[in-house]
């Protein structure tokens, strides 16, 4: 089943992208995923509040805000991830190239196939490096053993990691250190090329170096992916991102492009927020 339809979205309004044009990005920017009146409730604890945002294409979006604010939870929604638990419910609509995505009769299995997300704590499969990374190239296409490698290669240097792994691929990922571990999820959810790529603060375990490196890796992917990015790091939203959401105790408080949001935000909470006074 496809989960596609002709796309309809308009731009939100206001939001001028800051980032120069690259190759593969499409001449008019159009919006790839939407949440309308999103409300998510952990039990009877509602974590989002009638939250509405829209996801540009070929766009990084980054979403700050305190601890417990309700970030990972909107990443959580967007592929439905929250299915996976009892008594997490969600109302509203999320909206993918027209298709409402919480909609039952859409395939959760095959959405987070074009969904992909990297969590906070590294999650790598009990099996080999290189099959950590083959293995959803195995399940969802249909590739000779050199292409197979050849794939497995390109996500393992797009995420960083190759140059340490290129002579241990049939180790367990297990064996890898933490920040070596985020690698080798990011170049999991890459190497099957998904449209959309939620990040949940990827760079939380690593070191400046490897993190520089993963955020050159966020904007290469820009060219052929739209991606959101749950960070505490104010520096790293500033750096990677074009469009900034300001979420504070469940609801997105102010959203916009990012030089604006760190520059000239309108609301005194999210002014708050960038210029450290609380958080
Ligand atoms: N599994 C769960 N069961 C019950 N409540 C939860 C669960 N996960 C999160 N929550 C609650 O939902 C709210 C939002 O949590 P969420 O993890 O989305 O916030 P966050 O902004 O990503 O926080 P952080 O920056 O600390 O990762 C918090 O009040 C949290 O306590």
């Amino acid at each position: 089943m496809s989960i596609h339809a002709s796309p309809t979205h308009a731009l939100p309004a206001g939001a001028q992208p800051i980032g120069s044009p690259a190759a593969g990005r499409s001449a008019t920017p159009r919006v790839k995923l939407e949440a309308r009146h999103v409300t998510f409730r952990y039990g009877a604890t509602v974590a989002l509040s009638d939250v509405s945002l829209k996801l540009e294409e070929h766009r990084v979006t980054a979403l700050i805000g305190p601890s417990g604010c309700g970030k990972s939870t909107l990443l959580r929604v967007f592929n439905r991830m929250y299915e996976l638990y009892p008594d997490q419910t969600v109302e509203g609509e999320v909206i993918m190239d027209g298709v409402n995505i919480l909609d039952p009769s859409v395939d959760p299995v095959a959405l987070r196939g074009r969904i992909g997300m990297v969590f906070q704590k590294p999650t790598p499969f009990p099996m080999s490096i290189y099959d950590n990374v083959a293995l959803g190239l195995r399940l969802n296409e249909e590739l000779s053993p050199a292409g197979i490698d050849a794939r497995v290669e390109e996500a393992l240097r797009q995420a960083a990691l190759w140059d340490e792994v290129k002579d241990i691929l049939p180790k367990s990922g297990l064996s890898l250190s933490g920040g070596q571990q985020q690698r080798l999820c990011m170049a999991r959810t890459i190497a099957t090329r998904p449209d959309v790529i939620l990040l949940d603060e990827p760079c939380s375990a690593l070191d400046p170096i490897t993190t520089a490196k993963i955020e050159e890796t966020i904007e290469a992917l820009k060219a052929h992916t739209t991606i959101a990015i749950v960070t505490h790091n104010l520096q790293q939203a500033a750096r990677v991102s074009d469009f900034t959401g300001f979420m504070y105790l469940g609801e997105l408080i102010e959203f916009g492009p990012t030089a604006q949001m760190f520059t000239q935000p309108k609301d005194r909470r999210t002014q708050d927020y960038v210029t450290g006074r609380f958080g």
